[in-house]
């Protein structure tokens, strides 16, 4: 059985006129599908752990989860899946970000991907990053695209409650929004230090960082590319930090993030690992997947190597 998993929300209300082509493709085809449609944050997440609990609700077992929305809604069917399982996951991008689809590089158009879901040819099994918040108990969050720490998750932060982005998504500019609250975050942003231990083994000064992001896929903040070396299939993460340089030079430095050229400036650096742990001198904004994870002093991420099966 097909379940849609649907966020009529995604992008300002892009989500139901896209759900509401995807419906009607599938009437007119005669497909037998479910249909859980959210209506809040933490839905999607409620769906996908009932669609593939134990007996899954009332004993189904559901082939393909298709999942339409954003970053944020994908996120949460990753965070809910019981893996108790197999499961495929189909997906069509409607979100303002995209950074999952970009990654992936997944067909842009939402009824090309719909034929693709309904007929599938090609599978890609990919791995999973887990983020760790706080210590005894520490709070879990999958993410399929990265989580960070610092300036990178402020900016999502104040994505997830921002009216700049509901307004700019509804006038068809939501990028501009990254781009604001971007600018605005930045000049908020307090340099802190901490500690990095990479695999329990390589432990690093962190030295006024701005941020860390460690990336399963190599795009964050809808297109900037953080984590160039990335790769969903190779059970590492890429680790990006940004430390020790000027507020002024960190501009440059991310703009350049756009074409994956910011390992040129000093005080950028990458790491790759399946383990990595992060205490700094005070609390900072975490984030996963854009999701907030609150303000932490200590984040841990690891990798979770070829779990999920998405159709491409
Ligand atoms: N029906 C709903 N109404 C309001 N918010 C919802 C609803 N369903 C899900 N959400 C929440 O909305 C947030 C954003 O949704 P989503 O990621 O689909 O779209 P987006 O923000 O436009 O895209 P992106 O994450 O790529 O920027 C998610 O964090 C999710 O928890």
């Amino acid at each position: 059985m097909l379940e849609f998993i649907v966020n009529p929300n995604s992008r300002c209300g892009r989500g139901r006129k896209i759900w509401n082509q995807v419906e009607q493709k599938l009437k007119e085809q005669g497909v037998e599908y479910g249909l859980h449609m959210t209506s809040a944050p933490g839905d999607a997440e409620g769906f996908a752990r009932q669609l593939t609990g134990c007996r899954g609700e009332e004993g189904r077992k559901p082939c393909i989860i298709a999942v339409l929305g954003g970053d944020g809604t994908l996120n949460e069917v990753i965070q809910g899946l019981t893996l108790k399982q197999p499961v495929t996951i189909g997906y069509i991008q409607c979100g303002s970000g995209n950074d999952f689809a970009r990654g992936m590089k997944l067909e842009s158009n939402p009824m090309k991907m719909l034929e693709r879901i309904l007929h599938p040819k090609h599978y890609r099994v990919v791995d999973y990053g887990i983020a760790a918040t706080g210590l005894y108990p520490a709070a879990y969050r999958r993410f399929a695209v990265s989580a960070g720490i610092g300036w990178d998750a402020a900016i999502c932060h104040n994505l997830l409650d921002s009216a700049a982005k509901r307004f700019l998504n509804k006038v068809h500019m939501g990028k501009l929004a990254y781009f604001v609250i971007g600018l605005k975050q930045w000049a908020l942003a307090k340099p802190a230090q901490g500690t990095l231990v990479l695999d329990g083994a390589r432990k690093i000064k962190l030295k006024n960082m701005l941020f860390l992001s460690a990336h399963n896929l190599k795009y964050e903040g809808g297109g900037f590319m953080f984590g160039p070396k990335a790769d969903p299939e190779d059970g590492l993460l890429e680790l990006c930090v940004m430390e020790n340089m000027s507020k002024l030079k960190m501009v440059p430095a991310v703009l350049s993030a756009k074409f994956g050229r910011h390992g040129i400036f000093r005080g950028v650096h990458f790491y790759r690992c399946r383990e990595a742990r992060v205490h700094m001198d005070r609390p900072l904004a975490v984030h996963a997947d854009g999701e907030s994870c609150g303000h932490q002093q200590d984040f841990a991420v690891t990798c979770q190597k070829k779990k999920l099966r998405f159709i491409v």
